[in-house]
């Protein structure tokens, strides 16, 4: 006999659906507004002030708050098999400490052993996640070798699966080399996939790696010693080269230096499209933890690339997101117990790679980002979420409080303290690279699809009830397609259709730069680092600092403009 199904009054149950905000302060990346929202079956219906709405809604009183769009975490690594161990943080364990900590949404990265399909790890990867998630995820895919079936895997997965971003390794024994990247940006490119980058030297490293051991150095200093920052920025720097050859849009993971930070934006300033993710671990503790004489508290910091021993890179990497060099911010939530950290005890090249992150992330950034007074919160909101949201494509549903909107909603309150602990966080891991860290802001309520997770500081995540989230290619943050169709290519003042594809983009930004009559108007538009984002999808028009030649922040005045309704608009409307 079947379970019976406790029905619910059809009275009460629209009451559930039914949430109203008031009083809060609304931030999205463009503007803070003092608006109401009003939630129905998991979708803001209503935004404003006096909104009419039906009886028996539950009113939250969000007076002194901010609300905020739930935030979007665009890396993470659950239950992942790694360096001989799994992640300790599974599917559901790991959406519970996210949405504990302000995250409604995350992306995993699906990741096939070297060899195996791409199409058969993603249904593992569904597997462990569709009846766990408590919140929404979507996945990237992993290129751990590459050949043709790879390449006729990644269109099935990008056309029948919603994939659209696949991430690439110049490190680790599943690593590509330069020939192998180039056809996977090209098979990017052709299918409007963007691709990510885990960018350090492997061959390097591992030369690096041997020399250490030789010389007697096995502990935990010797992992930053073998990947120094400019092995980081050295493959930053030859992945954006190479992605430019093909027009390929490049999202580089893990930032986690000044060199490479300054790699990409140099790139970036020579034309690549590429975005950069740096993670919290990056933001807010560096690599004199590799020194600290407990094996398990400098293993427990043990990620790749490393943490970096000047202690002035967090704030050099937050002042990069303050002026949109860097555009997004991740956890790269990979954990590992003490006890399995411990295979690299002899070898620190045996250690298990990856840090918590997940569920401090929100208030980590606020910490070292708003209450340093280094970003607003709305550029809080943008490198959290709405730019995550823009790049994978699924903005305006996610990243942004709007009617028609997803109900991802967090009520911030700025004024409340926590301190960060392993001995309290809803995380599986033993150890929390934040430990004893005081941060501002906490989120009071949690909202996923419109219901209270966390509800006055109490969690309370339902196991599946986070949904699988499709990313549609040619995403027009990434791709503007726009401007991909009013640029011709150019020669001599002349339209040259004969130059093979990939070399008409280098064409195009020597025209940009010394425009000629034949090209349309909009091909003439100041040369940006960004030129490749919709104008209206622009969040801050002006950078809210600017960093001078060393690299020293100055504040700015801060222009807003607002998104024009076209501008949000990539279909979902
Ligand atoms: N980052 C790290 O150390 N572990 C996770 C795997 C990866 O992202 O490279
Ligand atoms: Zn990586
Ligand atoms: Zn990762």
């Amino acid at each position: 006999m079947s379970t019976p199904v406790k029905k619910v009054p059809i009275h009460l149950q629209s009451a559930q659906n039914r949430l109203l905000i008031k009083h809060g302060k609304v931030v999205n990346e463009d503007e803070i507004t003092e608006d109401d929202i009003y939630i129905e079956d998991g979708v803001i219906k209503q935004l404003g002030r006096n909104l009419i709405i039906p009886g028996g809604t539950r009113v939250i009183d969000a007076r002194g708050k901010y609300v905020l769009p739930g935030g979007i975490d665009p890396h993470t690594h659950f239950e992942f098999e790694f360096m001989g161990a799994k992640s300790v943080d599974d599917f559901y364990q790991g959406t519970k400490a996210a949405v504990a900590g302000g995250t409604t949404m995350i992306i995993d990265f699906v990741m096939p052993k070297k060899g195996e399909s791409l199409i058969d790890a993603f249904y593992e990867w569904r597997q462990k996640g569709d009846d766990k998630v408590c919140c929404d995820y979507a996945l990237h895919v992993g290129l751990t070798h590459w050949n043709e079936q790879v390449k006729k895997e990644m269109e099935a997965l990008c056309k029948e699966h919603g994939v659209n971003s696949f991430k690439v390794f110049m490190a680790y024994n599943f690593m590509l080399n330069d020939a192998e990247l180039y056809s996977a940006f090209d098979t990017c490119q052709k299918l409007g996939a963007i691709a990510q980058v885990h960018a350090e030297n492997g061959s390097i490293i591992a030369k690096n790696v041997e020399k250490l051991l030789a010389k007697g150095v096995t502990g935990p200093e010797g992992h930053e010693l073998s990947r120094p920052e400019e092995v980081e920025a050295e493959a930053v720097n030859r992945a954006c080269i190479i992605a430019k050859q093909v027009d390929c849009p490049l999202y580089i993971v893990h930032v986690m230096s000044k060199s490479a930070g300054l790699a990409l934006k140099q790139a970036c300033e020579r034309g690549t499209r590429v975005y950069g993710e740096t993670l919290v671990a990056a933001l807010a503790t560096d690599g004199s933890h590799y020194k600290h004489e407990c094996f398990h508290h400098s293993a427990g910091h043990v990620l790749s690339p490393p943490l970096r021993p000047d202690p002035t890179t967090p704030q050099f990497l937050m002042n990069l997101l303050a002026q949109d060099a860097l555009q997004v911010t991740g956890s790269d939530n990979c954990t590992f117990n003490k006890a399995q950290k411990e295979l690299g005890k002899e070898d620190f090249s045996k250690i298990p790679n990856g840090v918590n992150g997940v569920e401090d992330r929100m208030s980590v950034i606020w910490e070292k980002g708003v209450q340093t007074g280094i970003i607003d919160p709305c550029r809080f909101v943008a490198i959290t979420s709405s730019n995550a949201a823009k790049i994978f494509n699924i903005f305006p549903q996610k990243g942004c409080i709007a009617v028609g909107s997803d109900a991802d909603i967090v009520i911030w309150d700025p004024s409340r303290t926590r301190t960060i602990s392993a001995a309290t966080h809803h995380q599986a891991v033993d150890f929390n690279i934040f430990e004893g860290m005081e941060c501002h802001g906490v989120p009071e309520y949690v909202i996923v699809n419109g219901r209270v997770c966390v509800d006055e500081g109490q969690l309370r995540a339902v196991e599946g009830h986070g949904r699988y989230v499709d990313t549609p290619v040619f995403a027009p943050y990434v791709y503007d397609p726009e401007r991909v169709a009013d640029l011709k290519p150019v020669k001599n003042g002349t339209h040259d259709d004969s130059l093979p594809e990939h070399f008409q983009n280098k064409v195009q930004i020597e025209e940009k730069v010394c425009p000629t009559p034949t090209l349309p108007d909009s091909a003439v538009s100041t040369p940006s680092c960004r030129g490749a984002r919709p104008e209206g999808q622009r969040n801050i028009q002006d950078s809210t600092f600017s960093i001078s030649e060393d690299l020293d922040v100055e504040r700015k005045s801060c222009i807003r403009v607002r998104n024009p309704p076209g501008g949000k608009s990539s279909g979902f409307w």
